[in-house]
């Protein structure tokens, strides 16, 4: 289990975080929504301990984040991140095998078990073919995927994942999401794409300029009088016999005279 309680945040003296609360329960997937700038990638950076809250506690099954060696943290959580990992020359067999990482001693190499994990993880995204191939040298979606199976071969209990549909093509949008639900780790994720979230998170937590502006099942938050005020964009929600969509028109076309 994962919380925020009342989390705040500034950088510098620009408040970006104001008394957040999330609770993940064990195997739940939260969304995390939000217009552009209202704190998504901030928050989930405080739950995974790259950015102390200037007040507020995030925990990790109730123990204080900050109190967690890192070690004890890579084996809880893994997270994929929106920054990438960087260029090094490794290969994409070798950047999922960093996952394995907090499970060896320092000088232990990853062992059999460790490559047939980080193999699994690699098959399980779709990419096993590219094991030889170069990590810097992928396509975005490629590289999106490769990361998804490093954080696989992690076998963390908890998965924070910033916006892992950017790049992915329809198909491994949902196949990757789909993925994620059916590993039954407590996950949080950023999402821009609200039909996704509908579709594929347990409880939403949509953000506006830092603060939350509604939480609950996707059927309480996407909602037109929630998402409106917040997006300032026109919302028509269908219920269709796979679920429910939402559509979506700019507010100043209607509002003006053809
Ligand atoms: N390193 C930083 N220094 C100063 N301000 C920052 C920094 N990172 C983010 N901000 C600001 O904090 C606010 C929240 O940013 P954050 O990236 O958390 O939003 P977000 O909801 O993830 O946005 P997006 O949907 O565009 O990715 C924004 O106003 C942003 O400009």
């Amino acid at each position: 289990m994962i919380t925020a309680d009342v989390v705040s945040f500034s950088y510098g003296r620009t408040l970006v975080l104001d008394g957040v609360e999330v609770a993940v329960a064990p195997g739940q997937v939260v969304g995390l929504i939000g217009p552009n700038g209202s704190g998504k990638t901030t928050l989930l950076r405080t739950l995974y301990a790259a950015l102390t809250p200037r007040a507020g506690l995030v925990a990790l099954d109730e123990k204080p984040i900050g109190d967690l060696r890192p070690r004890e943290l890579a084996l809880r959580l893994a997270v994929v991140a929106q920054e990438g990992s960087g260029e090094l020359p490794l290969t994409v067999a070798d950047t999922v095998l960093l996952g394995r990482a907090p499970h060896l001693t320092t000088f232990q190499r990853p062992g059999r078990g460790d490559h047939r994990i980080a193999a699994a993880a690699l098959a399980r995204v779709g990419v096993r073919h590219l094991a030889d191939r170069v990590f810097a040298g992928l396509s975005g979606g490629e590289k999106q995927r490769v990361l998804i199976a490093r954080a696989l071969a992690q076998q963390a209990d908890h998965l924070l994942l910033d916006e892992p549909t950017n790049h992915l093509d329809i198909r491994y949008q949902h196949e990757v999401l789909a993925l994620v639900r059916r590993l039954g780790v407590t996950t949080v994720v950023v999402l821009h794409d609200l039909n996704l979230a509908a579709r594929y998170c347990d409880e939403l937590v949509l953000l506006d300029t830092g603060r939350v502006a509604a939480t609950g099942t996707p059927d309480v938050v996407l909602r037109p009088e929630v998402l409106e005020p917040v997006y300032g964009i026109g919302v028509q929600r269908i219920a269709t016999d796979d679920g429910v969509q939402l559509l979506f028109r700019p507010l100043d076309h209607e509002e003006k005279p053809a």
